[in-house]
């Protein structure tokens, strides 16, 4: 069976996309390459999941359909390097698609490494690991609706997708991209706040994600607003409005919407490393 589908790069995020294409029969597992220097890691995925693995970045083009840049921003033009140094010129045809999750990284600058190639700038997110992840795609201009459809495919694979124009994408990355870390911070912040007023550690723990699931799934089935919902639990006088009232004097709306600012800039500047 040939590869078809190939990785640079096979981290947290390339681990997490593969491993749900895999789980769905998307490609079967001897369809699938991925390049990754560390030998702990290529030996990782591979007892895994049964797929291919090299250390040779420049195996990954040889005929595949999809090509996944899964390397960090700051390693894309040595990556680029690499793959003239060993190829002489990059094939010309057939092309695969080269579906990029680089922060930050603009189509423009793909394109030039990859001339003429189908290129798709992608941003997911890591609940894509349990396929609730949230993609976000900007497809580049050599790229046809067929290249389109696979992309969203394979993100739909992994949870929800939206296509947006190239310009949001910083801020893409900047809300659902960075944004689980953010909750993250939250749901640790809430449980710590649990064992200050002398919740042991587990149950803390268990009530703070419990919340925040349960208040998400809530919003999500009913479609209520966030203010509507948070009116609803505030009785007056009661004990929610206090705490409230502690966020909005400790300015935790402005942090978060700080926190995506600054996420959005910083995925400006890598872009330009
Ligand atoms: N972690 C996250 O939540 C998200 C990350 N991203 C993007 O995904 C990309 C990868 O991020 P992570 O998976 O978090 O990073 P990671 O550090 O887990 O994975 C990067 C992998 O690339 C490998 N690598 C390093 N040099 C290489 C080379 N020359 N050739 C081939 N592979 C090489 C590393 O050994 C590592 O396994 C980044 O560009 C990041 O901006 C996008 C969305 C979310
Ligand atoms: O922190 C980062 O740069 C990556 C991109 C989005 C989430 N993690």
């Amino acid at each position: 069976m040939s590869i078809r589908f190939a990785m640079i790069g096979g981290g947290v995020m390339a681990e997490a996309i593969l491993s749900r294409l895999l789980a769905q029969s998307f490609y079967q597992p001897q369809e699938v390459l991925v390049s990754e220097p560390q030998l702990q890691r290529r030996d990782f995925l591979q007892s895994r999941y049964g797929i291919q693995v090299t250390d040779a970045n420049a195996l990954t083009l040889q005929s595949v359909e999809v090509l996944v840049l899964a390397i960090k921003p700051q390693m894309l033009d040595l990556v680029v390097q690499d793959l003239t140094t060993h190829l002489a010129a990059l094939p010309t045809a057939p092309c695969p698609l080269v579906l990029s999750i680089l922060a930050g990284v603009p189509l423009r600058r793909l394109e030039i490494a990859f001339p003429n190639y189908p290129v798709v700038r992608a941003m997911p997110n890591t609940p894509a690991t349990i396929g609730a992840g949230m993609t976000a795609i900007a497809p580049g201009q050599w790229t046809q609706s067929g290249h389109r459809t696979l992309a969203r495919q394979i993100f739909l694979a992994v949870g929800e997708v939206v296509e947006v124009p190239e310009a949001l994408m910083d801020a893409v990355t900047g809300l659902s991209g960075s944004g689980p870390a953010f909750v993250a911070v939250m749901i640790e912040a809430l449980s710590d706040g649990g064992v200050a007023v002398g919740l042991p550690r587990a149950i803390a723990a268990q009530l703070a994600l419990q919340t925040v699931l349960g208040t998400t799934q809530l919003l999500q089935e009913s479609g209520m607003h966030p203010a509507q919902l948070k009116d609803q639990v505030t009785s007056p006088g009661g004990t929610t409005i206090a705490g409230v009232a502690q966020l909005e004097q400790a300015g935790f709306r402005s942090a978060l919407m700080q926190a995506v600012r600054a996420a959005y800039e910083r995925s400006q500047e890598l872009g330009t490393l």
